[in-house]
């Protein structure tokens, strides 16, 4: 039996940006030859400090920044440089849930117009018809139909989550991006948007790409994770797997970091957090070892001067020389709970 084509690729994908002006102008690589996989219907999650490279992986996808090389595959498709025209067939199918609800919606417009927008754009929809299918979403996301008629200055940073939410189904996309979608909002009512958006999937098998920094929010929502440092795939699984049995020294750190009720963990999380709070003193372009070597509490010779390949390491992948490199080639998909498959 085959395998269901993937929903989603990247293959090597690699973006550099152009950074500093005049004579100081160089590139800078935001993301450097990432590997990962997305199934139907399920939820990968990004997770890595600021800078690290998630929302630049996320906006490629949607086409939102120039790819250097690599490919993103969406159906099998290459899409990497897709043309204007192409774009516009895509956002059917490859929408977007963006951290700030506060700036994502237009204060001008009424709820209803913003949710009829895309149909509108798209075509093929009638009055009615679009009437009665933002009534039907505005209910789905739990607001009442008669949110149609008001404005965005009249909801909560909440509510205007979930209005985001209903644009980004109106066209009832396979993908959606979810960037940050609930780093603005209270803790309550973060895990509220969190419940919503697990249960849009479980009905409309809607699959996110789901960024945060926050591998707490990651854990509630995705099947596999990959943890990104400077730009590189540091470590791939599935989200028990990684959670629970991190391989490398850098998702330890990013786990040990994660606020815990327990006060007894607070000192190891403050070490944690000062490992993660230093910066490099290089740029992730100018990287010949390991991008965690200078943080690295297990740190050997080895690691400043041999970026080390993506290997097996336990229930998960990980590019860390402490683990023996057996094979590049055929590095086995993780295979712990989810069936999403992917690659480093
Ligand atoms: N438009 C741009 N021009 C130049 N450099 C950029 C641009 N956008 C991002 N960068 C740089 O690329 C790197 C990756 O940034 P990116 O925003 O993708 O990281 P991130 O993991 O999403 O961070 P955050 O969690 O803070 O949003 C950073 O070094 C950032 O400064």
């Amino acid at each position: 039996m085959t395998a269901p084509q993937p929903l989603l690729e990247l293959l090597d994908l690699t973006v550099d940006y152009r950074a500093g002006t005049g004579r100081r102008r160089r590139a800078l690589r935001a993301v450097d030859q990432v590997s990962l996989t997305l199934a139907a219907g399920q939820t990968l999650g990004l997770v890595g400090e600021s800078g690290s490279g998630k929302s630049t992986i996320g906006n490629a996808v949607l086409g939102l920044t120039a790819v250097t090389s690599g490919q993103i595959l969406f159906r099998g498709q290459d899409i990497a440089h897709a043309t204007a025209a192409r774009r516009r067939d895509l956002s059917r199918h490859l929408q977007v849930v963006f951290q700030d609800p506060y700036s994502s919606l237009n204060p001008s417009r009424t709820i209803g117009q913003t949710l009829t927008d895309p149909l509108r754009a798209h075509g093929g929809t009638s009055r009615a018809e679009a009437a009665a299918r933002v009534g039907d979403l505005l209910e789905r996301v739990g607001l009442n139909a008669d949110a149609a008629g008001r404005y965005p200055g009249q909801f909560s940073g909440g509510q205007r989550q979930r209005i985001a939410i209903a644009r980004a189904l109106v066209l009832e996309p396979e993908l959606i991006i979810c960037d940050e979608p609930t780093s603005s909002l209270d803790l309550s009512v973060q895990a509220q948007v969190l419940n919503l958006l697990q249960d849009l999937q479980d009905k409309l098998n809607v699959g996110y790409l789901f960024i945060s920094h926050d591998i707490g929010v990651i854990r509630h929502l995705s099947h596999n994770v990959a943890v990104l440092l400077h730009g590189h795939l540091v470590e791939y699984g599935a989200v028990d797997a990684v959670a629970d049995h991190p391989a490398h020294p850098y998702t330890r750190t990013l786990l040990a970091a994660t606020p815990v009720a327990d006060p007894r963990h607070q000192a190891a999380r403050r070490a944690a957090r000062g490992r993660l709070g230093t910066r490099p003193s290089t740029t992730p372009d100018q990287h010949t070892g390991c991008p965690f070597a200078s943080r690295c509490p297990s740190v050997m010779a080895i690691c400043a001067s041999q970026r080390p390949a993506p290997r097996s390491a336990g229930a998960t992948q990980a590019a860390c020389h402490l683990y023996p490199d057996h094979t590049t080639a055929d590095t086995p998909a993780p295979t712990t709970g989810a069936s999403a498959e992917g690659r480093m």
